[in-house]
């Protein structure tokens, strides 16, 4: 995408290196210290602005929109890539079924490279895979909101323009809602859950705007994984990457094979 953007040429590549820098930003602690990663990332930030225009979208504004679209729909969905194929490889039945699934639209397609829209709509044991990634990794593992109003929760006095933290992965590993959190078990997506209990994407009005291009981007990057490929992993490392897009700590590097 930003290969494609115009102009090209010194403001192009002024462009990408902020967004590079910016990006590796949002992946760390956010320590406003000079000399951090998030703080680098504050500065080439604004020196992405541009002029002020009235009567339409700045270019301030459009760089603004492109950055946070960017850069909220980047990490995430790299680390949501990685934790599927890191789940998948450690439960083979879980591929298998998947597979399956996968297989049949293949041989019920056209015989065509693309998968057309209703095919990528109707991928239902894929919709849980995606959704049992997204909640055993936890990707964003807090998020917060201000309390609108004085409230009590479990005897705590939360008073009205508090921030509240949301400890995401405390929810999605809670045995009363997931029964054995730790398994990766898709098919517990069959019944539908709790409100509020899985927060893969967040909730409300400010839920993720990029949820419906981030699931169609991992379903069709899993049919073509699925259906073309087998991978080994090359590192047996559990650790988690402790940066707010919550990554495998060693990327999980993989050899990749054809079927
Ligand atoms: C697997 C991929 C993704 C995951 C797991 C994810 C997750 C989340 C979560 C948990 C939030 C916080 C929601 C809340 O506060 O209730 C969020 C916010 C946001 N996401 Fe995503 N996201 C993903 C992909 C994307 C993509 C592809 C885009 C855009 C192209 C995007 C754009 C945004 C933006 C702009 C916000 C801030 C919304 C606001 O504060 O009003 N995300 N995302």
């Amino acid at each position: 995408m930003i290969m494609s953007l115009e102009p090209k040429g010194e403001e192009q590549e002024k462009f990408r290196s902020n967004f590079k820098i910016i990006s590796s930003s949002f992946a760390s602690l956010p320590f406003k210290v000079p000399g951090t990663a998030f703080h680098r990332g504050i500065q080439h930030s604004k020196a992405a602005d541009g002029e002020a225009d009235k009567d339409k979208l700045t270019d301030k504004q459009m760089k603004d929109n492109v950055l946070t679209l960017l850069v909220a729909g980047h990490n995430t969905t790299t680390a949501a890539l990685t934790w599927l194929m890191k789940f998948l490889g450690e439960n083979p039945q879980v591929l298998q079924r998947l597979r399956e699934e996968h297989m049949e639209i293949q041989a019920k397609g056209k015989g065509g490279a693309n998968l057309s829209w209703s095919e990528v709509n109707n991928m239902p044991y894929t919709a849980k895979v995606i959704s049992e990634t997204l909640r055993r990794a936890t990707i964003l593992p807090w998020f917060s909101r201000k309390a609108a109003q004085d409230f009590e929760i479990d005897g705590y006095k939360i008073e009205k323009g508090w921030s509240v933290n949301l400890d995401v992965v405390s929810i999605h590993h809670d045995p009363e809602i997931f029964p054995q959190p730790e398994v990766f078990y898709p098919s517990r997506f069959d019944e539908p859950l709790k409100p509020f209990s899985f927060l893969g994407f967040g909730s409300g009005p400010r839920m993720c705007p990029g949820i419906n291009l981030a699931k169609l981007e991992i379903s069709i990057f899993i049919h073509h994984l699925a259906c073309r490929y087998k991978w080994t992993p090359l590192e047996r490392d559990d650790s988690v990457q402790p940066t707010l897009v919550r990554m495998p700590k060693n990327k999980y590097p993989v050899l990749v094979e054809p079927l």
